[in-house]
């Protein structure tokens, strides 16, 4: 299976939209092509190469709905009572081709196949049954409890299309129509480094000028999750030109994407931009109307999506999911649009700067009267703080022309998902 790329890398970039810069973000990343095939208990998270089509119908037969009796409506004329024989017994699981004979009913489980001749199936709450007679007072409708052969997925019709990501219930949904493996696109490979010479490992001693590296983490973590990611992690880089040339030069040699955090803003010792451009990148994307994480850079280094994002942990938190993983998923193959976003309202007041669209962490414990979250506002907008984001249920997005937020105003947030 060869996937369809299309790439727009190497446009140059003022300071761009989020929107925008999203757009070309995705418009960089070529999908990773090829497939794989999965058994589907392995294929969770992963993303489906091609559509599949159902060897088996679901359900592949007609079968009862409800422990009861099979009868036969023609057997139901006049006014009830009706008293009808049982003349045979049906579990699931029988293998016998049974047929309801005239005037008679059937004891049928839930599950089993209904006889040939059988049009409906009552349920046995709603039967008296006495020494081998059912009494039923209520005409059952034609086909009451009868799950019909095919009514989920018919014989060799579509189960899946392509692009998706592998849920459980979609793996389940292949289960249940005879599907034993599933064609799955490959991982795509990532690598990450973090960049600066005050970086140090926890677990490390920290010297004079020195702090944590807490975006190796950060990153490593969130993309290690991703089903559909195979990491490569390279650790720390100092702000030596030649070293961070050389690292990123062999990580996009063998990965699909190369991120990096830090150095991409405007200082002597920010080495990222010259590096790319000492390896001929082609670079889409500078300079962001993002709050926080502005000096963004997104490029491609022949066909390896490289991203490097702004040092500060917050801004590299919303850089990457705003607008780096969205192009991720792109190389995934992933077709679908995820829609996280939901309204709320503010439950407080922020003074602001316009040109930005802000993502602010928040939290909430209340909901207003038609049941949104009125949101209350973390931290001061620090693009190096990252307790309010710890401490967040969501993020919420302040479009760049609103200079004062005001309680009761409608926002969209984005929960976090547990
Ligand atoms: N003259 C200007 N200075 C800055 C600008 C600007 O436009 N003009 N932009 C500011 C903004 S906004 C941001 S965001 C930062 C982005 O900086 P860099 O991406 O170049 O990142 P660094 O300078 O390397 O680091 C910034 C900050 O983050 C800390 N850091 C870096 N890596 C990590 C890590 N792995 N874990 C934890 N913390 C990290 C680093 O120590 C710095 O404090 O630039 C502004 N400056
Ligand atoms: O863009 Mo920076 O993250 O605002 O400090």
């Amino acid at each position: 299976m060869t996937a369809a790329v299309s790439c727009s890398a190497g446009k140059s970039s003022p300071t761009l939209s989020v929107d925008a810069a999203r757009l070309r973000a995705i418009a960089a990343a070529c999908p990773v092509v090829g497939h794989e095939m999965l058994a589907l208990g392995k294929a969770v998270g992963r993303v489906s190469a091609a559509p599949v089509v159902s060897t088996s119908a679901l359900p592949p037969f007609d079968n009862s709905a409800m422990d009861g009796y099979a009868v036969r409506l023609v057997d139901l004329t006049g006014n009830g009572p009706w008293h009808l024989p049982v003349v045979a017994r049906i579990a699931a699981g029988d293998a016998r081709a049974l047929s309801l004979a005239a005037g008679s009913a059937a004891r049928i489980f839930t599950g089993a196949p209904v006889p040939f001749g059988a049009d409906a199936i009552v349920m046995q709450e709603q039967v008296v049954s006495t020494g081998g007679m059912i009494s039923l007072t209520e005409r059952p409708k034609l086909g009451q409890n009868i799950r019909r052969r095919g009514e989920d997925v018919a014989q060799g019709a579509p189960a899946l299309a392509a692009g998706l990501t592998l849920t459980p219930p979609r793996l389940a949904l292949l289960a249940g129509c005879g599907v034993a493996s599933v064609a799955v696109r490959p991982r795509v490979r990532v690598a990450i480094l973090s960049t600066g010479n005050e970086l140090s490992e926890p677990g490390s001693g920290l010297g004079p000028g020195q702090i944590y590296n807490s975006n190796r983490v950060l990153l490593g973590t969130t993309l290690s999750g991703l089903p559909w990611v195979n990491l490569t992690d390279l650790g720390i880089r100092p702000d030596d030109p030649a070293s961070i040339r050389k690292a990123i030069r062999h990580a996009a040699q063998t990965n699909d994407v190369v991120i990096s955090s830090g150095g991409v803003s405007a200082g002597e010792e920010d080495h990222i931009l010259d590096a790319l451009r000492a390896e001929a990148a082609e670079l889409d994307v500078l300079k962001v109307a993002i709050r926080p994480g502005k000096p963004l850079t997104i490029g491609r280094l022949g066909q390896t999506l490289y991203v490097g994002l702004p040092g500060n942990p917050y801004a590299a938190a919303i850089t990457f999911a705003q607008i780096a993983r969205p192009a991720l998923r792109r190389m995934a193959g992933l077709l679908e649009k995820p829609d996280t976003w939901l309204p709320a309202v503010a439950g407080f007041t922020y003074r602001r700067r316009t040109g930005r669209r802000e993502y602010v962490p928040v939290t909430w414990s209340e909901r207003d009267s038609v049941g949104r979250p009125v949101l209350i506002r973390l931290g001061q907008g620090a693009s190096a703080s990252m307790s309010p984001l710890a401490q967040a249920r969501g993020i919420a997005v302040i479009p760049p022309k609103c200079d004062m937020v005001i309680p009761g105003q409608t926002l969209q947030v984005e929960p976090f998902v547990d």
